[in-house]
Protein backbone atom coordinates (compact mmCIF):
# COMPACT_ATOMS: atom_id res chain seq x y z
CA UNK A 1 0.00 0.00 0.00
CA UNK A 2 1.03 2.78 -0.72
CA UNK A 3 1.34 6.61 1.58
CA UNK A 4 -1.29 8.58 -0.11
CA UNK A 5 -3.69 4.86 0.33
CA UNK A 6 -2.29 4.53 4.12
CA UNK A 7 -3.33 8.40 4.52
CA UNK A 8 -6.48 7.74 2.98
CA UNK A 9 -7.43 4.79 5.09
CA UNK A 10 -6.48 6.45 8.35
CA UNK A 11 -8.39 9.58 7.58
CA UNK A 12 -11.54 7.10 6.87
CA UNK A 13 -10.65 5.72 10.51
CA UNK A 14 -10.72 8.99 12.09
CA UNK A 15 -13.87 10.05 10.46
CA UNK A 16 -15.30 6.55 11.84
CA UNK A 17 -14.16 7.17 15.28
CA UNK A 18 -16.76 9.24 17.53
CA UNK A 19 -14.57 11.78 19.32
CA UNK A 20 -15.32 11.11 23.60
CA UNK A 21 -13.30 10.50 26.43
CA UNK A 22 -12.52 6.81 25.68
CA UNK A 23 -11.22 6.73 21.92
CA UNK A 24 -9.01 10.32 23.05
CA UNK A 25 -5.69 8.45 23.05
CA UNK A 26 -6.36 6.33 19.78
CA UNK A 27 -7.48 9.52 18.16
CA UNK A 28 -4.16 10.90 18.82
CA UNK A 29 -2.20 7.97 17.92
CA UNK A 30 -3.61 8.57 14.55
CA UNK A 31 -3.17 11.87 13.96
CA UNK A 32 0.14 11.74 15.12
CA UNK A 33 0.54 8.53 12.36
CA UNK A 34 -1.31 10.73 9.77
CA UNK A 35 1.30 13.68 10.41
CA UNK A 36 4.15 11.28 9.77
CA UNK A 37 2.76 9.79 6.93
CA UNK A 38 2.09 13.46 5.27
CA UNK A 39 5.63 14.33 6.27
CA UNK A 40 6.80 11.58 3.77
CA UNK A 41 5.22 13.08 1.30
CA UNK A 42 7.03 16.30 1.49
CA UNK A 43 10.35 14.69 1.20
CA UNK A 44 12.26 14.94 -1.75
CA UNK A 45 11.54 12.29 -4.69
CA UNK A 46 15.67 11.85 -4.92
CA UNK A 47 18.46 13.60 -2.42
CA UNK A 48 19.76 14.80 -5.91
CA UNK A 49 17.40 16.85 -7.01
CA UNK A 50 17.54 20.38 -7.71
CA UNK A 51 18.47 22.65 -4.26
CA UNK A 52 16.96 25.40 -3.48
CA UNK A 53 14.42 25.70 -6.28
CA UNK A 54 10.78 27.34 -4.93
CA UNK A 55 7.62 26.22 -6.18
CA UNK A 56 6.29 26.74 -9.80
CA UNK A 57 3.87 29.56 -8.87
CA UNK A 58 3.53 32.71 -11.18
CA UNK A 59 3.86 36.28 -9.51
CA UNK A 60 0.31 38.19 -10.40
CA UNK A 61 -0.65 41.13 -9.23
CA UNK A 62 1.24 43.98 -8.03
CA UNK A 63 2.83 42.46 -5.22
CA UNK A 64 3.74 38.68 -3.32
CA UNK A 65 3.05 37.88 0.15
CA UNK A 66 4.44 34.30 1.35
CA UNK A 67 2.91 32.73 4.65
CA UNK A 68 5.96 30.58 6.60
CA UNK A 69 5.35 29.19 9.52
CA UNK A 70 5.42 25.47 11.25
CA UNK A 71 2.82 23.36 10.40
CA UNK A 72 -0.88 23.80 11.73
CA UNK A 73 -0.68 27.41 12.69
CA UNK A 74 -3.31 28.43 10.82
CA UNK A 75 -2.17 29.68 7.17
CA UNK A 76 -4.28 27.82 5.07
CA UNK A 77 -7.28 29.47 7.29
CA UNK A 78 -6.07 32.35 6.93
CA UNK A 79 -5.55 32.18 2.70
CA UNK A 80 -9.24 30.59 2.72
CA UNK A 81 -10.63 34.18 5.27
CA UNK A 82 -8.45 36.74 3.10
CA UNK A 83 -9.38 35.38 -0.48
CA UNK A 84 -11.71 33.73 -2.56
CA UNK A 85 -9.63 30.78 -2.74
CA UNK A 86 -10.10 28.05 -0.83
CA UNK A 87 -7.18 25.97 1.19
CA UNK A 88 -7.72 22.96 2.55
CA UNK A 89 -7.03 23.19 6.44
CA UNK A 90 -7.44 20.41 9.62
CA UNK A 91 -6.44 19.79 12.39
CA UNK A 92 -3.37 17.49 11.09
CA UNK A 93 -0.08 18.47 10.76
CA UNK A 94 1.17 18.68 6.87
CA UNK A 95 -2.26 19.36 5.33
CA UNK A 96 -0.80 21.79 2.48
CA UNK A 97 1.71 20.02 0.54
CA UNK A 98 2.07 22.85 -2.34
CA UNK A 99 2.10 26.21 -2.62
CA UNK A 100 -1.45 27.67 -3.11
CA UNK A 101 -1.98 31.02 -4.01
CA UNK A 102 -5.13 33.66 -3.59
CA UNK A 103 -5.63 37.23 -4.25
CA UNK A 104 -6.36 39.68 -1.48
CA UNK A 105 -8.00 43.07 -3.08
CA UNK A 106 -7.10 46.02 -1.56
CA UNK A 107 -6.93 50.09 -2.42
CA UNK A 108 -7.18 49.05 -6.34
CA UNK A 109 -4.47 46.85 -5.58
CA UNK A 110 -4.00 42.76 -6.35
CA UNK A 111 -1.86 41.31 -3.90
CA UNK A 112 -0.75 37.20 -4.06
CA UNK A 113 -0.99 35.84 -1.09
CA UNK A 114 0.92 32.86 -1.20
CA UNK A 115 0.03 29.80 1.26
CA UNK A 116 2.59 27.37 1.91
CA UNK A 117 3.61 24.11 3.59
CA UNK A 118 4.47 24.25 7.37
CA UNK A 119 7.89 23.85 7.48
CA UNK A 120 10.40 21.95 10.49
CA UNK A 121 13.60 23.23 12.00
CA UNK A 122 16.42 22.55 9.12
CA UNK A 123 14.06 23.06 6.41
CA UNK A 124 16.34 25.51 4.91
CA UNK A 125 19.30 22.20 4.93
CA UNK A 126 16.84 20.35 2.52
CA UNK A 127 14.51 18.34 5.19
CA UNK A 128 11.26 17.43 3.61
CA UNK A 129 10.13 20.23 1.12
CA UNK A 130 10.97 23.09 3.74
CA UNK A 131 13.55 23.83 1.56
CA UNK A 132 11.62 24.21 -1.12
CA UNK A 133 9.50 26.90 0.56
CA UNK A 134 12.19 28.75 2.08
CA UNK A 135 13.04 29.82 -1.49
CA UNK A 136 9.85 30.80 -2.43
CA UNK A 137 9.85 32.75 0.43
CA UNK A 138 12.49 34.42 -1.47
CA UNK A 139 10.94 35.54 -4.43
CA UNK A 140 8.11 37.54 -1.96
CA UNK A 141 7.93 41.51 -1.70
CA UNK A 142 7.19 40.74 2.31
CA UNK A 143 6.75 37.60 4.12
CA UNK A 144 4.18 36.58 6.64
CA UNK A 145 5.33 34.92 9.60
CA UNK A 146 3.29 33.12 11.36
CA UNK A 147 3.24 32.00 14.65
CA UNK A 148 0.51 29.85 17.09
CA UNK A 149 0.01 32.05 19.86
CA UNK A 150 -0.92 29.81 21.94
CA UNK A 151 2.84 28.17 21.41
CA UNK A 152 6.09 28.84 23.03
CA UNK A 153 8.42 31.87 21.90
CA UNK A 154 10.75 29.85 20.34
CA UNK A 155 9.33 29.08 17.38
CA UNK A 156 9.75 32.75 16.39
CA UNK A 157 13.56 32.39 16.95
CA UNK A 158 13.97 28.81 14.97
CA UNK A 159 12.00 30.38 11.71
CA UNK A 160 14.23 33.64 11.53
CA UNK A 161 16.89 30.93 11.68
CA UNK A 162 15.99 28.92 8.43
CA UNK A 163 15.28 32.39 6.40
CA UNK A 164 18.52 33.68 7.51
CA UNK A 165 20.45 30.77 6.38
CA UNK A 166 18.96 31.04 2.92
CA UNK A 167 20.44 34.81 3.05
CA UNK A 168 16.79 36.36 3.74
CA UNK A 169 17.29 39.28 5.90
CA UNK A 170 14.07 40.46 7.57
CA UNK A 171 12.71 43.76 8.20
CA UNK A 172 16.78 45.03 6.99
CA UNK A 173 18.12 47.17 4.70
CA UNK A 174 20.58 47.06 2.23
CA UNK A 175 24.02 47.59 4.49
CA UNK A 176 25.29 50.99 2.86
CA UNK A 177 28.09 49.64 1.25
CA UNK A 178 29.46 50.48 -2.07
CA UNK A 179 31.66 47.74 -2.98
CA UNK A 180 33.99 47.54 -6.95
CA UNK A 181 35.59 44.94 -8.24
CA UNK A 182 38.73 45.94 -10.53
CA UNK A 183 41.67 43.83 -12.04
CA UNK A 184 44.22 45.92 -10.69
CA UNK A 185 45.51 48.64 -8.31
CA UNK A 186 44.85 46.76 -5.09
CA UNK A 187 42.29 47.52 -2.37
CA UNK A 188 40.91 51.12 -1.93
CA UNK A 189 39.56 51.39 1.51
CA UNK A 190 37.25 54.01 2.81
CA UNK A 191 34.64 54.56 5.80
CA UNK A 192 32.64 57.79 5.71
CA UNK A 193 31.47 57.14 9.43
CA UNK A 194 33.72 55.35 12.41
CA UNK A 195 33.00 51.60 12.39
CA UNK A 196 32.07 50.18 16.26
CA UNK A 197 31.44 47.14 15.13
CA UNK A 198 33.63 45.55 13.57
CA UNK A 199 37.22 47.33 12.08
CA UNK A 200 39.44 47.54 8.81
CA UNK A 201 41.83 44.93 9.51
CA UNK A 202 38.74 42.43 10.02
CA UNK A 203 37.39 43.88 6.98
CA UNK A 204 41.17 42.92 4.85
CA UNK A 205 41.01 40.25 6.22
CA UNK A 206 37.43 39.09 5.10
CA UNK A 207 38.87 40.59 1.89
CA UNK A 208 41.56 38.53 1.63
CA UNK A 209 39.80 35.14 2.81
CA UNK A 210 37.59 35.76 -0.62
CA UNK A 211 40.36 36.52 -2.69
CA UNK A 212 39.50 39.83 -3.09
CA UNK A 213 42.70 41.62 -4.21
CA UNK A 214 42.16 44.66 -6.34
CA UNK A 215 38.89 46.46 -5.13
CA UNK A 216 37.45 49.85 -3.90
CA UNK A 217 35.33 49.46 -0.79
CA UNK A 218 33.19 52.80 0.64
CA UNK A 219 31.83 52.00 3.95
CA UNK A 220 28.99 54.33 5.13
CA UNK A 221 27.37 53.19 7.69
CA UNK A 222 28.15 51.57 10.71
CA UNK A 223 28.09 47.70 9.65
CA UNK A 224 28.85 44.64 11.57
CA UNK A 225 31.16 41.89 9.71
CA UNK A 226 28.39 39.78 9.19
CA UNK A 227 26.72 42.28 7.39
CA UNK A 228 30.07 43.45 5.23
CA UNK A 229 30.04 39.52 4.25
CA UNK A 230 26.43 39.81 2.74
CA UNK A 231 27.67 42.68 0.39
CA UNK A 232 30.23 40.57 -0.60
CA UNK A 233 28.12 37.80 -1.65
CA UNK A 234 25.63 39.89 -2.67
CA UNK A 235 22.99 38.04 -3.34
CA UNK A 236 21.15 38.58 -0.07
CA UNK A 237 17.68 39.43 -0.39
CA UNK A 238 16.19 42.27 2.33
CA UNK A 239 12.28 41.34 2.67
CA UNK A 240 10.42 43.44 5.06
CA UNK A 241 8.48 40.82 7.21
CA UNK A 242 5.05 40.80 9.87
CA UNK A 243 5.05 38.02 12.61
CA UNK A 244 1.34 37.09 12.65
CA UNK A 245 0.20 35.35 16.05
CA UNK A 246 -2.62 33.70 14.97
CA UNK A 247 -5.32 31.94 17.48
CA UNK A 248 -5.22 34.76 19.77
CA UNK A 249 -8.72 33.60 21.01
CA UNK A 250 -7.10 30.35 22.99
CA UNK A 251 -4.30 32.54 25.00
CA UNK A 252 -5.29 35.08 27.92
CA UNK A 253 -5.57 38.38 27.04
CA UNK A 254 -2.75 39.90 29.27
CA UNK A 255 -0.48 37.86 26.72
CA UNK A 256 -2.50 39.04 23.60
CA UNK A 257 -1.69 42.59 24.84
CA UNK A 258 2.06 41.72 25.22
CA UNK A 259 2.24 40.28 21.80
CA UNK A 260 0.11 43.03 20.10
CA UNK A 261 2.59 45.49 21.32
CA UNK A 262 5.93 43.99 20.16
CA UNK A 263 6.90 45.57 16.88
CA UNK A 264 6.47 44.47 13.38
CA UNK A 265 3.67 42.35 14.87
CA UNK A 266 -0.02 41.47 14.32
CA UNK A 267 -2.45 39.29 16.36
CA UNK A 268 -4.73 37.59 14.99
CA UNK A 269 -7.75 34.69 15.40
CA UNK A 270 -8.99 33.72 11.66
CA UNK A 271 -11.41 31.03 13.38
CA UNK A 272 -12.88 33.76 15.32
CA UNK A 273 -12.24 36.75 12.59
CA UNK A 274 -10.65 39.02 14.65
CA UNK A 275 -8.18 41.60 13.75
CA UNK A 276 -8.25 40.38 10.01
CA UNK A 277 -9.03 43.77 8.42
CA UNK A 278 -6.26 44.90 10.26
CA UNK A 279 -3.80 42.72 9.36
CA UNK A 280 -4.30 43.57 5.24
CA UNK A 281 -4.09 47.30 6.26
CA UNK A 282 -0.89 46.42 8.01
CA UNK A 283 0.28 44.22 5.40
CA UNK A 284 -0.42 47.15 2.71
CA UNK A 285 1.55 49.57 4.30
CA UNK A 286 4.43 47.60 4.75
CA UNK A 287 4.62 46.75 1.09
CA UNK A 288 4.61 50.71 0.72
CA UNK A 289 2.89 50.34 -2.61
CA UNK A 290 2.54 53.61 -4.20
CA UNK A 291 -0.60 54.35 -6.68
CA UNK A 292 0.53 55.65 -9.99
CA UNK A 293 -1.76 57.12 -12.80
CA UNK A 294 -1.16 57.24 -15.93
CA UNK A 295 -2.26 59.56 -18.39
CA UNK A 296 -2.43 60.40 -22.43
CA UNK A 297 -1.08 63.67 -23.57
CA UNK A 298 -4.52 66.36 -23.47
CA UNK A 299 -6.91 63.66 -21.86
CA UNK A 300 -7.34 63.51 -18.13
CA UNK A 301 -6.68 61.04 -15.79
CA UNK A 302 -9.20 57.88 -14.75
CA UNK A 303 -8.51 58.26 -11.21
CA UNK A 304 -10.82 55.45 -10.39
CA UNK A 305 -8.29 52.71 -12.14
CA UNK A 306 -4.79 53.24 -10.55
CA UNK A 307 -2.09 51.59 -13.94
CA UNK A 308 -4.37 52.65 -16.90
CA UNK A 309 -4.19 55.28 -18.93
CA UNK A 310 -4.94 58.65 -17.54
CA UNK A 311 -3.86 62.04 -17.32
CA UNK A 312 -3.76 65.74 -16.53
CA UNK A 313 -2.45 66.52 -13.48
CA UNK A 314 -3.11 70.35 -11.86
CA UNK A 315 0.69 70.86 -10.78
CA UNK A 316 2.27 69.40 -13.52
CA UNK A 317 6.20 69.02 -13.19
CA UNK A 318 8.92 67.66 -15.26
CA UNK A 319 10.81 65.08 -13.48
CA UNK A 320 13.99 63.35 -14.44
CA UNK A 321 13.72 59.68 -14.83
CA UNK A 322 15.10 58.98 -11.13
CA UNK A 323 11.94 60.92 -9.48
CA UNK A 324 10.55 59.28 -6.58
CA UNK A 325 7.16 58.93 -7.10
CA UNK A 326 4.79 59.65 -4.69
CA UNK A 327 1.14 57.76 -3.66
CA UNK A 328 -1.35 58.97 -5.58
CA UNK A 329 1.00 61.06 -8.25
CA UNK A 330 -0.14 60.75 -12.03
CA UNK A 331 2.63 60.09 -14.57
CA UNK A 332 2.92 61.26 -18.36
CA UNK A 333 6.04 59.64 -20.04
CA UNK A 334 7.63 62.18 -22.51
CA UNK A 335 9.85 59.90 -25.13
CA UNK A 336 11.09 63.16 -27.12
N1 LIG B 1 -8.27 28.16 18.07
C1 LIG B 1 -8.00 28.49 16.81
N2 LIG B 1 -7.75 27.53 15.91
C2 LIG B 1 -7.47 27.91 14.66
C3 LIG B 1 -7.43 29.26 14.26
N3 LIG B 1 -7.11 29.32 12.96
C4 LIG B 1 -6.95 28.05 12.54
N4 LIG B 1 -7.18 27.18 13.56
C5 LIG B 1 -7.13 25.70 13.52
O1 LIG B 1 -5.79 25.28 13.36
C6 LIG B 1 -5.76 24.07 12.62
C7 LIG B 1 -4.75 24.18 11.49
O2 LIG B 1 -5.21 25.10 10.55
P1 LIG B 1 -4.60 25.12 9.08
O3 LIG B 1 -5.14 26.35 8.42
O4 LIG B 1 -4.82 23.82 8.42
O5 LIG B 1 -3.07 25.31 9.41
P2 LIG B 1 -1.81 25.35 8.40
O6 LIG B 1 -0.83 26.27 9.01
O7 LIG B 1 -2.26 25.65 7.03
O8 LIG B 1 -1.29 23.84 8.50
P3 LIG B 1 -0.38 22.97 7.49
O9 LIG B 1 -0.87 23.16 6.11
O10 LIG B 1 -0.58 21.58 7.98
O11 LIG B 1 1.01 23.45 7.70
C8 LIG B 1 -7.18 23.81 12.14
O12 LIG B 1 -7.75 22.84 12.99
C9 LIG B 1 -7.85 25.16 12.30
O13 LIG B 1 -9.24 25.04 12.53
C10 LIG B 1 -7.72 30.26 15.25
O14 LIG B 1 -7.74 31.46 15.00
N5 LIG B 1 -7.99 29.81 16.51
K1 LIG C 1 -3.01 21.75 9.32
MG1 LIG D 1 -2.03 24.58 5.32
Amino acid sequence: MGIVEKIKEIEEEMARTQKNKATEYHLGLLKAKLARYRAQLLEPASKSGPAGVGFDVQKSGDARVALIGFPSVGKSTLLSKCTHTASETAAYEFTTLTAIPGVIEYQGARIQLLDLPGIVEGASQGRGRGRQVVATAKTADLILIMLDATKSEEQRRLLEIELDAVGIRLNKRKPDVVFKRRTTGGITLNTTVKLTKTDEKTIRTILAGYKLHNCDVMIREDITTDEFIDVLIGTRKYIPCLYVYNKIDAISLELVDKLARTENTVVISCEMDLNLDYLIERIWESLELVKVYTKKRGARPDLSDPGRSSKFSPHAQKVSLNHQLQDEDVVSIFTK
